[in-house]
């Protein structure tokens, strides 16, 4: 019933126009299952390789017809037969095809495509949704904490701010929905509140704005402002988070934000960071330090590490050898996870379970390039892991992620949690 029968792949758009696979898989059965994968702008150096077809005079280079081959072709010969439901079994197999240790040979967006979508096949096949068919019913099901990224900068915008992402976290709210309602009156707070100061309101990659503010203050002033006019209390029920992706300004051992006409030292950087926090309501930073400056890392936890989240992303990219050298130096407390810097659903939920165990947070997350696909929403519900970041409300390919997890809390009726302020309670 859940034995695979045929694999195929077709290359869709991602937000911005890119390539992208999507592959479906179909059982003997009759059921199928759907996926596509993401892209990313500010990688981490160590990801697993999105296999891209170099020439320059189709889509600059980003074509996806070898990944695409890959599928088609050597992937889906050797899972014809496979039972569906044996997800190990399948990534293993995955996994051993490739023979890389960066999946450069098949290529981290052919597998994951297929690793997805055969989950997807698998619950089909099954009838139960996919959270159902990748969770522990035993544990519950969890709602996770939205992180709605509001103001876009760094390499997901062309703007003047350096921060690539300031995130508002609506915590203090019983259901999902509510937080959510909540994080969307805020964004259109923001809209009204930006237009009156005379910036403009386009936004950018992940559909937050993207006005030329004068630095990160005055992005975190204006989002605090919006929060306190849509109604709610900055803190207690919205606080704020930052990805920083410092990987991205840290050069020559120096962090500059060009934008605020500032250079700093690891130390100096650590000083900044630690101000925020001490001036703003700030629960979550992420790449607060670059992904090569372990030392700026330890610095940064050692000064920060009890009193707000420190997010690894473009440090750990949800690789289980680099995270255990993270927890084995105590640096960071959460780890970002991204099926598509590893490549297998089964390496993610090894990533997210090691994670657990050492007491560090995971935070499911989009890329900055994404499709209407919403595994990650299933993911973070299945895994409890209490959070998800996947954009602001204003493009599509967010919103069918949150309209997803809506969709979830509805289906679990009385037995839906909400993750809440207690996802972030063990700093
Ligand atoms: C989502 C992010 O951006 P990208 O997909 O560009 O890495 C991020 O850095 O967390
Ligand atoms: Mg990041």
């Amino acid at each position: 019933m859940t034995t695979i029968t045929s694999i195929k792949a077709l290359e869709i758009l991602d937000s911005r126009g890119n390539p992208t696979l999507q592959a479906t898989v179909r059982l003997d059965s009759g059921h199928a299952g759907t996926a596509a994968v993401p892209s990313g702008a500010s990688t981490g150096a160590r990801e697993a390789l999105e296999l891209r077809d170099g020439d320059p005079t189709r889509f600059g280079g980003k074509g996806v017809t070898k990944a695409l081959a890959n599928v088609e072709g050597p992937i889906a010969a050797a899972l014809k037969g496979r039972d569906a439901r044996d997800q190990g079994a399948i990534d293993a197999l995955l996994c051993e095809l490739d023979g890389s240790a960066d999946k450069s040979k098949l290529g981290a967006n052919a597998l994951l495509a297929v690793s997805l979508a055969t989950a997807h096949a698998a619950a089909n096949a099954l009838a139960i949704p996919l959270y159902r068919h990748l969770g522990d019913a035993s544990r519950g099901f969890t709602l996770p904490v939205p992180l709605m990224n509001v103001m876009n900068g760094g390499a997901h915008a062309n703007n003047s701010l350096d921060i690539q992402e300031c995130m508002i976290v609506p915590h203090g709210f019983e259901r999902f929905g509510d937080a959510l309602r909540a994080g969307v009156g805020v964004f259109h707070a923001l809209r009204t509140l930006l237009d009156k100061r005379g910036f403009p309101t386009s936004v950018g990659d992940e559909g937050g704005f993207a006005p030329n503010v004068s630095g990160t203050r005055e992005a975190l002033d204006l989002i605090l402002e919006a929060i306190e006019r849509a109604g709610y209390k900055p803190g207690s029920q919205i606080a704020l988070a930052l990805d920083c992706a410092a990987s991205e300004f840290h050069d020559d051992g120096e962090y500059h934000l060009e934008g605020e006409g500032k250079r700093f030292s690891r130390a100096e950087f650590c000083g900044y960071l630690a101000e925020l926090v001490g001036d703003y309501p700030i629960l979550s930073i992420e790449d607060g330090m670059a992904e090569d400056d372990w030392a700026g890392w330890g610095l940064l936890t050692d000064r920060l590490g009890r009193r707000v989240q420190l997010v690894g992303d473009d440090l750990f990219v949800t690789n289980t050898e680099i995270l255990s050298a993270g927890i084995e130096k105590g640096i960071a407390n959460a780890i970002l996870i991204k099926p598509n810097q590893i490549g297998t659903l089964t390496e993610t939920l090894a990533a997210m379970e090691m994670a657990r165990r050492a007491g560090y947070a995971s935070i499911v997350s989009h890329r900055s390039g994404e499709t209407g696909d919403t595994t990650i929403a299933d993911l973070a519900v299945a895994t409890a892991c209490g959070q998800i970041k996947t954009g602001s409300a204003s493009r599509s390919d967010r919103v069918e992620k949150y309209n997803r997890l809506l969709a979830i809390e509805r289906e679990l009726g009385a037995d839906a949690r909400f993750a809440g302020s207690k996802a972030f309670r063990s700093h």
